[in-house]
């Protein structure tokens, strides 16, 4: 016993010795860049007092990091300035406050901070969501996306591609519901399959074979990009690079994997290059600008793997993401769930498959469900990071001037459960939507799913055509329960921790199928 305590002992002083090196070392690294080129006498915005080399890291411990920045918002306002680590944050948590950033300060704030991890993944920023807003790469690129792949009469060609995939769920979900043993069915999977198809065909032109290893390293990736990397937090130390190293390799090592895949997606995609230009998808489109020239940015393979790869996620993740939330939340509330499935039901009624067609801005009940999950669910809850230029004048704020440098995050988390601008502000109840006309314009800055400004989400129109066909499909040929006569209050409903705000757990429910199908479904 003695011994034990003996070793106990030594053990907790030799932590104790190691952590105090450790930021000692840290801050060290720090010093030098303390200079605050006079900010002293500005009036920064109030924010937790900070540790020596830590700062006020220590507020994001044991939560969430935007749940943890909504409880602080309320203690030091809808402005605040944290420091992590080396990073100074400015973190805005009001509709106001959001307007200000991305719409007076939006030319000024429309550039990210490019994080470590993040660079490894984007091939050093050059992708999208990360290039400079002034260059012509992020122009050129986006204007291509926009037009090829998420303009209107775009996202309609693909009509025909959700309505086979959305056949596709209706006959797995039978045919795993219809087994003797009647087993739950794993609904999160099933979208995530779903979404990722539909994607990878608007891309493509086909599913990719190599769908499950992709997902796989992909469900990777999104994990190291979860949170702060310590190099991220403290770009100069060369000893946070030593102790951050291990999840740098691994990030190296997932990001060469799922390199070796697209790059042979690629690469099969290229050997069957279509003449027809009214055949292109928008792999092939890239294909032939590269070789044929016509852009004024280089279309390098990697700038064509990032740009790929970025599509795929952020066009598969978010809507998948939504569609588990709002099932979710019919589950826990029954009403809701009923007056969905009626409105579906009436208007579908005796048809054997869902068709967009016969659905289209039709179902006004489905649609304030959508908002109301998209409201305390945001999917990127905290948007994508901007940056104040780290040359010049600090940044207006609210009134307070923000440092040169900082990193701005948008908590539209908070923003949509923001008491001021919603009543009974955590409850979901898609009724509110009736009088209240809010849109997803990025105009109304208490309701931000894909952001505002120069950097709004150019993908919103085709995500929710994929969420509303879904939902309508699930809706219409299913009744649903959760498993084990579970009650709805049970259903867990934690959010697992990443830049984008999933399930905690995956979402299983018991499906018992409502419409008799036919054989040519
Ligand atoms: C419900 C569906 C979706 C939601 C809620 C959503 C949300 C977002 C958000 C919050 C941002 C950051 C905006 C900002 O920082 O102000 C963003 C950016 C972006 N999204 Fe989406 N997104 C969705 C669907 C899609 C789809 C389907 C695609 C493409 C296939 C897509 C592609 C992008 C791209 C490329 C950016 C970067 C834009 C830039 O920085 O210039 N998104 N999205």
């Amino acid at each position: 016993m003695a011994e034990a305590f003996t070793a106990a002992w030594y053990t907790a002083v030799f932590c104790v010795v190691v952590v105090t090196v450790v930021l000692l070392k840290l801050k060290g690294a720090s010093a030098s860049r303390r200079d605050d080129g006079g900010l002293r006498k500005k009036n920064l915005p109030p924010g937790p007092w900070t540790l020596p080399v830590i700062g006020s890291m220590y507020c994001l411990l044991g939560g969430l990091p935007h749940h943890a920045l909504h409880r602080l918002a309320r203690r030091y306002g809808p402005v605040m300035l944290l420091r992590l680590g080396h990073v100074s944050t400015l973190v805005v948590s009001s509709p106001e406050a959001a307007r200000e950033v991305m719409k007076t300060q939006d030319a000024a704030l429309a550039n990210r901070p490019v994080y470590v991890t993040m660079n490894i993944f984007t091939y050093a920023g050059q992708n999208i969501a990360l290039s400079p807003y002034t260059s012509t790469h992020w122009k050129e690129l986006r204007r291509l996306c926009a037009t090829e792949l998420l303009s209107p009469r775009r996202v309609l060609a693909f009509r025909p591609i959700r309505e086979e995939e959305a056949a596709s769920l209706v006959a797995a979900i039978i045919s795993s519901s219809s087994s003797p043993t009647a087993a739950p069915v794993n609904v999160s999977e099933k979208i995530r399959l779903m979404m990722n198809d539909i994607i990878t065909r608007a891309i493509l032109g086909n599913r990719s074979p190599q769908r499950e290893a992709y997902l796989h390293e992909m469900g990777n990736a999104l994990k190291l990009l979860a949170g702060f990397n310590l190099i991220d937090l403290f770009p100069a130390s060369r000893l946070a690079k030593v102790i951050g190293g291990r999840s740098l390799r691994e990030a190296r090592q997932v990001h060469a994997r799922l390199d070796r895949i697209v790059k042979s997606i690629i690469h099969t995609h290229a050997q069957a290059m279509s003449a027809d230009r009214e055949k292109e998808d928008l792999l092939h489109i890239l294909l032939r600008l590269q070789k044929d020239g016509g852009l004024k940015t280089t279309l390098t393979m990697d700038v064509i793997s990032s740009t790929l790869f970025e599509l795929f996620s952020a066009g598969s993740e978010t809507t998948m993401t939504t569609i588990t939330w709002a099932m979710s939340e019919l589950m826990r509330n029954p009403h809701a769930m009923e007056r969905a499935q009626a409105e579906i039901r009436q208007l579908l009624q005796g048809k054997t498959k869902v068709r967009e067609e016969d659905i289209e801005g039709r179902l006004h009940y489905l649609q304030m469900v959508i908002k109301e999950t998209l409201r305390l669910h945001p999917p990127v809850p905290m948007l994508l990071p901007r940056l104040v230029a780290a040359e010049g004048e600090p940044c207006k704020i609210m009134g307070f001037d923000v440092p040169p440098g900082t990193t701005v995050l948008v908590n539209a988390w908070a923003i949509g459960r923001d008491e001021n601008s919603w009543d009974n502000a955590t409850e979901f109840r898609p009724e509110r939507f009736e009088d209240d006309v809010v849109d997803f314009n990025g105009a109304d800055f208490r309701f931000l799913p894909g952001g505002a400004g120069r950097r709004m989400c150019p993908g919103l129109m085709f995500g929710l055509s994929n969420i509303e066909l879904t939902l309508t499909t699930l809706l219409y040929h299913f009744d649903w329960k959760l498993p084990n006569r579970a009650s709805s209050t049970e259903l867990d409903m934690s959010e697992s921790q990443g830049i984008t705000a999933r399930r905690k757990t995956d979402l299983w429910l018991q499906a018992t199928p409502y419409v008799p199908t036919n054989a040519n479904m």
